[in-house]
């Protein structure tokens, strides 16, 4: 069985009087990607520097590689990827020195780093200064820094916000590979589509709270309700069916006579799903 590799039972936090955290537990195995969705000042930040040991807990417990977070120690961050906003960069130094920084401090074979830079589509930029990169650049650059000791677990927040398209594709490609080979990815993402695309299972987290958890399949199926079909026929008309023994036979007699050309059923997207659960939009 895969192993846990982040344990949190239940965890909570209060700053003042604020309660940031409410009870909260979950837990991510190795090889999975744990989606953590939920609105601005929802939590996920504060969830992350608790797992990193950066701010320590007001109540309940979590652990890191089976270590409770209140232990951490330095060695620990050889184990772990992070990427936060503030993953400062050395802006005058080159890609490639960027990285041959923390490869001598964390004993990477220098030849890990080409790899890496071909793998993110940065090898022809290496010897620009990381000054002179694009957003999206930068964030490939810094995903490559976090990934250069092989982590056993990657912090990410928000990977990909505001990048284009065929970046965060490249992106999402890489994490799947890192997943594959074992690492256990934490991500925090408004992007439902991503995270239904990327996650194994996610947690949604509405002020402090999880409303819900389970893998994206699931909570799609779970919430959808008010079943609803919706076809296009040969003759270009567009039908939106209920889940009716009437819409069944009129769908049958479109087979039979090769009028249909698409139909899809339409569950809710994580986004619905998250509206129907807290009543709030997750912007
Ligand atoms: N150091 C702090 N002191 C006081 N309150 C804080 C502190 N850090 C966070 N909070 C509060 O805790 C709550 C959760 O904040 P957090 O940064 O974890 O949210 P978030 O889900 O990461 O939001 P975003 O998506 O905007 O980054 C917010 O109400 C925030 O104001």
């Amino acid at each position: 069985m895969a192993k846990k590799l982040i344990q949190v039972e239940k965890l909570s936090k209060k700053f003042k009087d604020e309660e940031a955290l409410k009870d909260i537990s979950f837990s991510v195995h190795e090889g999975e990607i744990f989606g953590f969705l939920g609105p601005s000042g929802s939590g996920k930040t504060t969830t992350i520097k608790i797992l990193t040991g950066q701010l320590a807990p007001t109540s309940g417990k979590a652990f890191i590689l089976g270590i409770p977070v209140e232990e951490i120690e330095e060695s620990i961050y050889e184990q772990l990827g992070i990427v936060t906003d503030n993953s400062g960069l050395y802006e005058r130094l080159s890609v490639y020195n960027n990285l041959t920084v923390f490869a001598k401090l964390l004993n990477v074979d220098k030849k890990r780093i080409d790899f890496l830079l071909k793998k993110v589509g940065l090898f022809g930029d290496k010897n620009k200064p990381a000054q002179n990169l694009s957003r999206g650049m930068k964030q490939r650059l810094i995903l490559t820094r976090a990934m250069l000791h092989q982590p056993k677990i990657l912090f990410l927040d928000e990977p990909t916000s505001g990048l284009d398209p065929v970046t965060t594709e490249s992106i999402h490609a890489l994490l799947t590979e890192l997943k594959d080979s074992g690492t256990a990815i934490f991500l925090t993402t408004h992007n439902m589509d991503e995270a239904a695309k990327l996650c194994d299972n996610v947690a949604l987290l509405n002020e402090g709270l999880i409303v819900e958890h389970d893998s994206p399949k699931a909570l799609t199926l779970k919430y959808n309700q008010d079943k609803q079909y919706q076809i296009l026929l040969r003759n270009q008309k567009e039908h939106l069916l209920p889940h009716t023994a009437d819409s069944f036979a009129k769908i049958n007699h479109w087979l039979a006579n090769d009028e249909l050309m698409t139909i899809h059923s339409c569950e809710p997207n994580l986004e619905k799903v998250f509206l129907e659960v807290t009543g709030r939009e997750l912007v």
